[in-house]
This record gives C-alpha cells, structure tokens and sequence, in this order.
C-alpha cells in the first residue's frame, strides 16, 4: 500500500536565477503533489553544512558552498503517495548531462561541466532524509 509522505526539494541558485521556479512547482502540482511550505532564503554555510552532512569533507565541497550560498533558494516541502521516489524521478541523474529529457535535471540545467554541478534542484532521497531536511529549512514544521 502506498502511504502518505512527504519530501523537501530546493530549488537552487541556478534554477531560481534562470526562472525555473514556476516550472518546478507545475510539475509537482501537474502530478497532483501538495506544496504545504514554501519559502524563499539565501543559505547559510552553517544550514548547508548540516544538509550535505554527508559531503562536507570532499574535496568539492566548498564549491558547493560557493553556489549554494552565491543566491536565493526556494525550499518546498511536498506532500504526498510515494513522493520522496516520484520526485527523484522527477530530478533526475545527479550530473545534468546525464540527465534525461523529461526530468528537471535534464530539461532546465544550463552548466556543467568544471565545478560545482549546478544542477537546479535538490530532493530528498529518503523518507528518513526527507525529515532530516525538513527541520533545517523549516524549523517551525513539525
Ligand atoms: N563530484 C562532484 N563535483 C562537484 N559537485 C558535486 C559532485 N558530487 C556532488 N556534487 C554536488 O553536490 C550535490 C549533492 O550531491 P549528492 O551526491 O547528494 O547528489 P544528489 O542527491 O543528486 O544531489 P542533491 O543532494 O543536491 O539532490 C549535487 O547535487 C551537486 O550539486
């Protein structure tokens, strides 16, 4: 049985200077997810330090840094049957080049290539990771 779940996407600082805030959001309602939180920020290090826990010792990291923290974000929490699988799909492949017609990824990503991947949206990869998220970017949610 599917249950009900819910995911955090951002959309990064290249997907929010490029425009492609609307065209997240009809995709996700397009498939009948619910946004119920939705807020614009600009990063902190401190903030993205605990959501890349995972990749703050790479040697990439303080690219990812740089351009997370270089604009606004906008942060989503999506609701819904089997959301956190759906939306991945959705993203698509981390590396933009790689990244299928059809997918956010593939359809709205415009540098790749040297850097940091600027690959326009993040999304939770498990429900686990999904609540983890949540409370870094919406600290009020329960
Ligand atoms: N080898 C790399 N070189 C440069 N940047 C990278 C590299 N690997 C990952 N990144 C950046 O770090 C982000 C997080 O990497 P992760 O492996 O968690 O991929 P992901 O789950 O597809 O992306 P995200 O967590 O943003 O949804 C990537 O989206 C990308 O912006």
């Amino acid at each position: 049985m599917m249950t009900e779940e819910r995911t955090l996407m951002l959309v990064k600082p290249d997907g929010v200077a490029s425009g492609h805030v609307g065209d997240v959001i009809t995709r996700i309602e397009n498939r009948r997810f619910k946004i119920t939180a939705i807020r614009t920020l600009t990063a902190s290090p401190e903030e993205l330090r605990v959501h890349y826990q995972q990749l703050v010792g790479k040697s990439f990291y303080s690219g990812i840094e740089d351009f997370m923290t270089s604009g606004p974000i906008v942060a989503m929490i999506i609701s819904g049957s089997d959301v956190v699988e759906s939306i991945r799909k959705m993203t698509g492949p981390t590396d933009p080049a790689e990244a299928p017609a059809g997918t956010i990824r593939g359809d709205f990503a415009r540098g790749w290539g040297d850097g940091p991947i600027q690959n326009v949206v993040h999304s939770s990869d498990s429900i686990e990771s999904a609540e983890r998220e949540i409370k870094i970017w919406f600290p009020d949610e329960k």
